[in-house]
């Protein structure tokens, strides 16, 4: 399936793909655009089922996630991009990495865990049986309210705003999705990635904590790790100044 998608940027730059959480859109990356615009060829996708991406039915794979992504190189002729996943995008740019490291050029996870412990599985099943129930409203509150710190927490507007993205997200998109990271299960393969790749983490993210994610650099042939301060899950929302210019940086391999 080729996801929706928007091109910005250097018309004949490096191309980066940049692929956003679980509930949200494409939009979700619009704070750290314009760094990322002046030096490279910027596309943006809308993950299956979530923004204005088709939903084909509610039980998805991170195969078919992964799939998407290589649909849309090779839709656009593009041999190898460099790849920036948060939390469900970090998670398909695993896959990628580890599957099609052919079709990368440098790989940034903000924000993802790399396996699904059985609490964490059974939190998605309680999840996807809420929004069966009471549809992304049910939820809704919930996972704003986890997904921020209270700094970011005290602006009621920009609260507003990420509410609006998760409620706009398609049923059938959010439990398909879940459905998928439920078998989440790459921690024991990080060590076929053989792209450079960097670990971003919000420092207080609950998602995906910074131990985590340390462990996953230490799993990862050469892989970085940078901790953000004053961030929860959507660190690039929530610090876009701080995580823009890791992310830039990092995919111009300056440091
Ligand atoms: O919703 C959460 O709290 C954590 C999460 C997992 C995948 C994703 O994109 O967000």
């Amino acid at each position: 399936m080729i996801p929706h998608h928007l091109i910005s940027g250097l018309q004949d730059g490096p191309p980066v793909v940049l692929s956003h959480s679980l509930a949200t859109n494409l939009s979700m990356w619009d704070a750290i655009l314009a760094p990322l615009e002046q030096q490279f060829r910027v596309i943006r996708y809308d993950a299956r089922g979530h923004g204005a991406s088709s939903a084909t039915g509610n039980d998805y794979s991170l195969q078919d996630l992964v799939a998407d992504v290589t649909d849309l190189l090779d839709h656009l002729a593009i041999e190898r991009a460099h790849f920036v996943g948060l939390s469900m995008g970090g998670m398909v740019g695993m896959g990628l990495g580890i599957d099609h490291a052919d079709r990368l050029l440098r790989l940034v996870v903000c924000d993802a865990r790399a396996d699904a412990p059985p609490t964490y599985r059974n939190a998605w099943d309680t999840r996807i049986a809420a929004v069966m129930a009471g549809g992304m409203a049910a939820i809704a509150g919930a996972t704003v309210d986890r997904w921020f710190t209270d700094g970011f927490k005290s602006d009621a507007l920009a609260v507003a705003r990420m509410r609006m993205m998760v409620e706009a997200t398609p049923l059938e998109g959010y439990v398909g999705c879940a459905r998928a990271l439920k078998d989440l299960d790459y921690k024991r393969r990080l060590g076929a990635i053989s792209v450079p790749v960097l670990y971003l983490v919000g420092d207080q993210d609950l998602g995906a904590p910074p131990e985590e994610m340390r462990a996953m650099q230490r799993l990862t042939p050469g892989a970085r790790f940078l901790k953000i301060a004053g961030a929860g899950h959507i660190s690039v929302v929530e610090q876009p100044v701080e995580a823009g210019t890791a992310i830039s940086d990092f995919l111009s391999d300056k440091h």
